[in-house]
């Protein structure tokens, strides 16, 4: 995203210190249970820390609403990493980015976010950049690496999917 401009530094400043939160639970004095995400939801479920009714001021927020929220994006990583596999250059950079994010993630945002993400995607560079992140040269070559990564999504978020879903904490606020 640092590679992609400074319109997007808020977003790698979000991302980061979501998966800081993490680090520093696994870090901590109970980094043992946060080694996989079942073992996080067991320990977060049974001491009480996952709270399902409001996000507690002046509080570190939990590991699992922390990961939900990771989870969420990496739906729209999938649906936009695809998209970008799956158009053979017709399509804007833009347009696929903005697609995937109202098929995904802008369901979870405040109109707020909705907007700033919105002039976001207007500052994404276009396709053939977008190849030189992946240190492809051309869309058949990086067909292959989004596909495979796409691949690779997929398992990762259903099995997270799967995990939230039994627990009943796919909305925790
Ligand atoms: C071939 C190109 C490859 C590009 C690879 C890019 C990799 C980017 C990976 C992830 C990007 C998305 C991560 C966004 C995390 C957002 C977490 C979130 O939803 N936070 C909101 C909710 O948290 P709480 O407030 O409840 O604690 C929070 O409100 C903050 C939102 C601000 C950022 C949201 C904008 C998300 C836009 C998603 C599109 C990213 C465009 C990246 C362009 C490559």
């Amino acid at each position: 995203m640092d590679s992609m401009g400074t319109v997007f530094t808020f977003i790698s400043h979000e991302t980061i210190s979501k998966i800081n939160i993490l680090q520093n639970y696994l870090n901590g004095e109970n980094g043992r249970s946060y080694q996989t995400v079942r073992s996080m939801i067991k320990y977060e479920l049974d001491n009480g820390v996952v709270n399902f009714k409001e996000l507690p001021p002046n509080r570190v927020p939990s590991g699992c609403r922390t990961l939900l929220r990771i989870h969420r994006a990496l739906k729209w990583l999938e649906v936009f990493l695809y998209n970008l596999g799956t158009n053979p250059g017709q399509a804007k950079t833009s347009d696929m980015c903005a697609a995937a994010y109202h098929e995904t993630l802008a369901h979870h945002h405040s109109w707020f976010i909705r907007q700033v993400a919105e002039v976001a995607f207007l500052a994404l560079p276009p396709v053939e950049d977008m190849y030189k992140v992946i240190c492809v040269r051309d869309h058949a070559e990086a067909k292959v690496v989004l596909m495979t990564t796409v691949d690779t999504i997929v398992k990762v978020y259903n099995l997270t999917q799967e995990l939230y879903t039994t627990n009943h904490m796919l909305d925790l606020p």
